[in-house]
């Protein structure tokens, strides 16, 4: 099943999403509910914008092996790089299509099943961290629970959710502080303090991530809370309106951190070639969202498996193009600033 045949489905089943050829958030700018961006709504339309004015510096005079695309993150190997981000409330901003219970199931399965790992989201429907951990403990733990700063009570909750499904590693997006249903919960969910995540961690007893990342301050803040990874992500443009967009942003966190905590990044990342750029600017792997979503409603299982394997031959092509032969080689003179 080829992408266009996977939005030739999509484009009548998805609610607000019109499942555009290229997801550049510019036909959903700022509808949310939906998968548009808050305020002005050009976040995430800069998110895409921008790898797209980096480019590939292409170089075949190396040996002819075979790339290796291969990853390891927290002792689990993956064929790709690859994570399909977390989305919630399936249903406000895609229609009825799925519940979120068939939809992280897709998700998660097929996911697992192509090589890779998923993210799973989070929201005010105790359901859905319900169905997720369901599914990722079915998935022998290949997944990523995605849990949102609620206050400690609730986390803790959550957190024994996590632990029941043997999920290899947990995610907090510290950034939804930015979303409306958060803000005015009581007792207060939202920002959360270093010592705050500290503990947190303790909880999670397990790889930490925290997702939501757009400053040196704040990677270096994640890296003394001990968190073992971070997605630099301004949550696609969701949260704070006149963001800059990721790629501005990950050379100079990457310069701060790399080596101390493991290092993802999303953000309007659409192909094999954007996700070689992103490596190059000193990402450990990516994180994709919003082209995951078309991928399971316009093919589901199979178009989830689909989407991830085209991703993966698009970056090993353009890998054999930069003569670089696994991940490791990967630096940032691949790319043309
Ligand atoms: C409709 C929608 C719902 C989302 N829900 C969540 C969520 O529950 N948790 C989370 O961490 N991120 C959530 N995100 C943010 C994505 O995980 C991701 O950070 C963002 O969309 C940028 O990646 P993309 O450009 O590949 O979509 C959501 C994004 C969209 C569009």
């Amino acid at each position: 099943m080829t992408y266009k045949e996977i939005i030739e489905v999509a484009k009548d089943c998805m609610g607000f999403c019109k499942a555009c050829p290229i997801c550049n958030g510019k036909v959903c700018k700022n509808s949310m509910p939906g998968p548009g961006a808050k305020g002005i709504g050009d976040v995430a339309i800069r998110n895409y914008d921008k790898w797209r004015e980096i480019r590939l510096n292409m170089d075949t005079i190396c040996s002819n092996e075979d790339v290796d695309t291969s990853f390891e993150l927290f002792g689990k190997k993956f064929k790709y790089p690859i994570f399909a981000g977390p989305v919630g409330a399936v249903q406000l901003h895609y229609g009825d299509k799925y519940t979120e219970e068939e939809y992280n199931d897709i998700l998660v399965k097929s996911c697992a099943e192509a090589g890779i790992a998923a993210f799973t989201g989070d929201g005010t429907n105790p359901n859905v961290m319900i169905a997720a951990t369901t599914m990722i403990k079915k998935q022998n733990g290949i997944g990523v629970p995605t849990v949102k700063p609620w206050n400690i009570d609730v986390i803790k909750e959550k957190m024994k959710l996590v632990a029941d499904s043997n999920a290899f590693a947990v995610a907090m997006d510290v950034d939804a502080a930015g979303l409306p249903f958060l803000k005015n919960l009581t007792p207060k969910a939202g920002s959360k303090t270093v010592d705050e995540l500290k503990q947190i961690k303790e909880i999670a007893q397990r790889p930490f991530i925290i997702k939501g990342i757009m400053t040196v301050k704040g990677a270096k803040k994640a890296v003394e809370a001990g968190a073992d990874a971070i997605i630099v992500s301004n949550h696609g443009g969701r949260v704070l309106d006149q963001c800059p967009s990721t790629a501005e942003v990950l050379p100079e966190i990457a310069d701060a951190v790399k080596g101390k905590i493991k290092i993802l990044v999303d953000g309007g990342i659409r192909n094999g070639t954007d996700i070689l750029k992103a490596i190059a600017l000193g990402a450990d792997g990516v994180v994709i969202a919003r082209t995951f979503v078309i991928a399971a409603y316009g093919g589901g299982e199979e178009g989830v498996k689909s989407y991830a394997a085209q991703l993966g031959a698009e970056l090993e092509d353009a890998m054999t193009m930069c003569g670089v032969h696994s991940l490791k080689e990967i630096t940032r003179d691949i790319v043309r600033l």
